[in-house]
């Protein structure tokens, strides 16, 4: 068996898999990191773990630390310009975070088709992969969540909004939620515009706001658990 860990900037997802198949997946938040030993504790014997993490040196030294208790060496990923059927494009492929390599990965193995993979987590990131399997470029915005806590943290009038979708927004909540729910699924649809006219192409979404964001979108769309953990799973059959 071998673990994987998807480690971003507000919960740690991690993967138990034998095979082809997952035997388990779950989150923690890093805001309790510490309850991830007793999830080690639990999972029996663990051949190897391979992870993405983008939430820093100490997060990771952290993870280093409890994985050694179990006789366990962290190994963290880092991204390639090519690799695993997928070719980066970034003008500095290793600046491309672990998790959007790792997602790309994910993705070529699922579709093999043009995609434009969407993560939205802490921050929501938008990623073309053309037909050829080559990552073209992609966007960064604030997540869902960190958009409704700007307007909290810097206004004096607006509260961390628990509001609803709606067409012609009259309350302040009302209008907050639709807002930022127009800026992510806007930017979404307008970068799925590039991938548009190619053969198969298809928007792949997960991440934690996944599921807040696909009743609004309006491009050819397929739900995904989590891209990280399938292209880490993928990653580590060459690895
Ligand atoms: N129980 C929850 N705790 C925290 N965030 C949640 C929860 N349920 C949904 N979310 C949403 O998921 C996001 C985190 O998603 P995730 O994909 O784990 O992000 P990251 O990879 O950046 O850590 C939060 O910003 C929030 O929008
Ligand atoms: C864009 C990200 C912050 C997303 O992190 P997440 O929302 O998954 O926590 C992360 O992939 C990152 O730190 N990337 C490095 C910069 C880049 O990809 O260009
Ligand atoms: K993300």
């Amino acid at each position: 068996m071998d673990l994987l860990l998807d480690v971003g900037n507000t919960r740690l997802k991690w993967g138990l898999r034998d095979g082809d198949r997952w035997l388990g997946q779950g989150a923690v938040l890093l805001s309790a990191l510490d309850g991830f030993a007793d999830v080690l504790a639990g999972l029996g014997p663990v051949r190897r773990m391979l992870g993405a993490n983008v939430a820093g040196a100490t997060v990771g030294g952290r993870l280093g630390a409890m994985l050694a208790e179990c006789g366990l060496e962290a190994e963290w990923i880092r991204p390639q310009a090519e690799g695993f059927g997928v070719r980066n494009a970034y003008l500095d492929p290793a600046r491309l975070g672990a998790d959007r390599w790792a997602a790309l990965v994910g993705a070529r193995a699922l579709h093999g088709r043009a995609a434009l993979v969407v993560t939205s987590g802490t921050a929501t990131t938008a990623d073309l992969l053309d037909g050829a399997g080559v990552f073209q470029g992609g966007v960064i915005l604030p997540g869902l969540d960190l958009m409704r806590m700007s307007l909290a943290r810097d206004t004096a009038q607006l509260p961390f909004a628990d509001g609803r979708f709606e067409t012609t927004p009259r309350r302040t909540a009302d209008a907050i939620v639709t807002g930022c729910l127009h800026a992510q699924v806007g930017a979404i649809e307008r970068m799925f515009r590039l991938v548009a006219a190619e053969d198969g192409a298809l928007c792949l979404l997960n991440g934690g706001a996944a599921g807040s964001l696909a009743p609004h979108l309006e491009c050819p769309l397929r739900l995904v658990e989590n891209l990280v953990l399938e292209g880490l799973a993928h990653m580590r059959q060459e690895l």
